[in-house]
């Protein structure tokens, strides 16, 4: 097995914060997902990635090779997507192309107008007469454009509307039917990892709490409904979180089999509750 990225051990401290032991793996051919709550730390672990901040500890390989040794040769085989536009607002889509074509090698205009396009992304406008949905898809469409190998995405479909997300989803599915290419996106929208990823990660505090095949997760958890005195049948190490209400309690497990085989009443559960569960529910 291949990895586009592997992360052993990242630490970062700041004032008030600390990444701990940061460690994923991302399979060559697959996107992951990386989820948490505001300042869980996924834009510092991207930075990291990126050697884009200095970590105080850790060990990054881009394509198998460390990242900082190699780095201008990785470089090339990757698009990064922050949630900003960095294009100067006085260029237009032609000006942009061909600032492209210098800077990557790999350059495909074809691509470029295709995306463009596809967005309806206007070529006789500046950027800066772009909204804010414009502006974050010319810059998916330029990560998309010069043939890279690994697409590193934060928070950047967050501001643009549901019908566009599904849309840009759809081509991030087809970007990685090209089995070299693998994507990690950092996003709040659990449903669109959901959709995409086949793994996802979930960060709170600067931790990683899980890294997992997404199927399996969901498939494997569910939420038990019963009452207060029935939770002590429940194996501690398989409770994700508990919800206690005035009708009796709802636990989250994190192997549904199990407890349907036993007789409990189980709901099927989604990525978004069991992180709710995670967060938010008692242990
Ligand atoms: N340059 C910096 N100096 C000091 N603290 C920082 C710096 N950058 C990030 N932090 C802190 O690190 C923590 C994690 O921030 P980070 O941006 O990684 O979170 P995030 O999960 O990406 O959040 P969000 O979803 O809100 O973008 C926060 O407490 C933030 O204040």
């Amino acid at each position: 097995m291949t990895y586009a990225i592997e992360v052993n051990n990242l630490n970062k401290v700041y004032d008030g914060f600390e990444l701990k032991d940061v460690c994923f793996k991302l399979e060559t051919g697959t996107i992951m997902g990386i989820v948490g709550e505001n300042g869980a730390g996924k834009s510092t672990i991207i930075k990291g990635i990126l050697d884009l901040i200095n970590i105080d500890s850790g060990d990054i390989k881009i394509f198998g090779k460390d990242f900082k040794e190699n780095a201008s040769e990785i470089k090339k085989d990757i698009s990064v997507v922050f949630d900003e536009s960095y294009f100067h607002d006085n260029l237009k889509l032609p000006d942009i192309d061909k600032i492209m074509k210098n800077i990557y090698p790999n350059w495909d205009k074809n691509k470029f107008l295709k995306y463009t396009n596809h967005f309806k992304l206007p070529n006789n406008k500046r950027v800066k007469d772009f909204s804010r949905g414009m502006k974050m898809k010319l810059s998916i469409a330029v990560a998309l454009s010069h043939n890279a190998k690994l697409l590193i995405l934060d928070e950047a479909t967050s501001g643009l509307d549901p019908v566009v997300r599904d849309e840009i989803l759809d081509i991030f599915l087809d970007y990685i039917q090209n089995e070299d290419c693998s994507i990690l996106i950092a996003s709040h929208i659990t449903s669109d990892l959901e959709k995409v990823a086949d793994y996802i990660t979930f960060v709170n505090n600067g931790k990683i709490i899980f890294s997992e095949n997404k199927d399996e997760l969901i498939y494997n958890s569910g939420v038990v409904k019963c009452s207060e005195k029935d939770i002590d049948k429940i194996s501690k190490e398989d409770i994700v979180g508990i919800r206690k209400n005035t009708f009796g309690c709802e636990v989250m497990v994190s192997d549904r089999a199990k407890y349907e085989n036993i007789g409990f009443v189980i709901d099927k559960t989604n990525l978004e509750e069991i992180i709710l569960f995670k967060v938010r529910g008692q242990k």
